[in-house]
C-alpha cells in the first residue's frame, strides 16, 4: 500500500470493453476516483474515459510506481510491447492482476521482477451491471493475502471462485465467453419472433424478460436447469415440438463442441508464449 491502512492504488493497464467495466464497477462499488488509475494507447479514448469516470490516465511506468495493484487488461497478443514496459517500471510488492484470456501466471512470472506476487482472473461483460462471474487462480508468488485482496475488489463487481489454474482455460471457454452464447440465443429467438410476425419491439421485451426469469429462476431456486425445464413441458403440448426440433438440429451437440473449442483457443493463446 502506499499509505498505512489506505486502500490499494489499482491501475487498469488498458481500458478497453472489460478494463472499463471493472473501473465503472469499483467507483459504483464505492471506490474513490482518486484510487484508481488508468492507462490506454489512444489519446481520444483516454480523454473520453476520464472525461466520463473523472479517473486520471497516465502511462505504464507512471501507473506502475503509483499503483498497488495493477489489472492487466490488453488482449493477449498485445500483451509482449506492454511487459516490455512494465517489467523495468514495476515495483517488487505490486501485486500483477491478469484478466488476459490463455495467458498463463508464468508468463508474467518469467517477465516481471523475481518473486512478483500474479493473480490470474477470468471475468465476464456483465460486470457492467455488478453481476460478472469471475475465477481467481494464483501465481507461484501470491499468497492467501493477494488472493483475497482480489477477492475482495472483485466482489463489488459480482461473483467470484477460486479454481485452479489448470482449470482457467476450461472457465474461459465456459464462463468468460458464456455471456456472448446467451446473447446469441436471445438474438436467433427474436429472430423467430420476427418469422412468426410478430413486432420486433414486441419480440424483443417477450425474449428479454422470459431470459431475466428463467435466470432468476436458476439463481434463487436451486433448482436443477433440468427440473426447471420440465415444468414448462407439458405432455403433448408445445414446449416438447420445439425441444424435439433443437435435438433433431443437435444444439445439445454444438454447444459442446462450441465450447470445446474455445477452450482450445484459450489454450492456444497461451502456448503462444510458452518458454523455449
Ligand atoms: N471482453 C470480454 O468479454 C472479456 C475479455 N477478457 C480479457 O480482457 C482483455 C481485454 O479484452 P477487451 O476489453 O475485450 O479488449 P479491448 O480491445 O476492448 O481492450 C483492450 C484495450 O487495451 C488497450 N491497449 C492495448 N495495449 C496497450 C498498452 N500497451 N498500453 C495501454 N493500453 C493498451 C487497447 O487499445 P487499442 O484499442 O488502441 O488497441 C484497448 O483499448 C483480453 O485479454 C481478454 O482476453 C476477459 C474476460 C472477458
Ligand atoms: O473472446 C475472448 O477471447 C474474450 C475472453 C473471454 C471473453 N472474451
Amino acid at each position: 500500500m502506499t499509505q498505512a491502512n489506505a486502500r490499494p492504488v489499482i491501475a487498469v493497464l488498458g481500458a478497453g470493453k472489460i478494463g472499463e467495466a471493472l473501473l465503472s464497477g469499483l467507483l459504483h462499488g464505492g471506490r474513490q476516483a482518486d484510487e484508481l488509475l488508468f492507462t490506454e494507447r489512444s489519446a481520444s479514448r483516454s480523454a473520453q474515459l476520464t472525461e466520463t469516470y473523472g479517473i486520471a490516465s497516465a502511462g505504464v511506468p507512471a501507473a506502475a510506481k503509483k499503483a498497488d495493484v495493477l489489472v492487466v487488461a490488453v488482449k493477449p497478443q498485445d500483451i509482449e510491447p506492454l511487459l516490455d514496459e512494465l517489467a523495468p517500471a514495476v515495483r517488487g510488492d505490486t501485486l500483477i492482476v491478469s484478466l488476459c484470456a490463455g495467458l498463463p501466471t508464468a508468463l508474467f512470472e518469467r517477465r516481471l521482477p523475481a518473486g512478483t506476487p500474479v493473480v490470474r482472473v477470468m471475468p465476464n461483460t456483465p460486470m457492467l451491471v455488478g453481476e460478472a462471474m469471475s475465477a481467481i487462480s494464483p501465481g507461484k508468488h501470491a499468497s492467501g493475502a493477494h488472493l483475497a485482496t482480489v477477492e475482495e475488489l472483485l466482489a463489488v463487481v459480482g461473483k467470484v471462485v477460486r479454481v485452479p489454474e489448470s482449470q482457467q482455460d476450461a472457465v474461459t471457454a465456459l464462463s468468460g465467453s458464456g455471456p456472448a452464447y446467451f446473447f446469441f440465443l436471445v438474438e436467433a429467438m427474436i429472430d423467430a419472433g420476427i418469422l412468426l410476425g410478430l413486432p420486433r419491439a414486441v419480440a424483443e421485451k417477450l425474449i428479454i424478460q422470459s431470459a431475466v426469469g428463467a435466470a432468476t429462476m436458476l439463481a434463487e431456486t436451486g433448482e436443477h436447469p433440468v427440473i426447471l425445464r420440465e415444468a414448462v413441458t407439458s405432455p403433448a403440448g408445445t414446449t416438447i415440438m420445439a425441444i424435439r426440433e433443437l435435438e433433431n438440429h443437435g444444439v445439445r451437440a454444438a454447444l459442446l463442441a462450441a465450447i470445446e473449442a474455445a477452450r482450445d483457443r484459450s489454450r492456444e493463446l497461451g502456448r503462444v508464449h510458452e518458454a523455449d
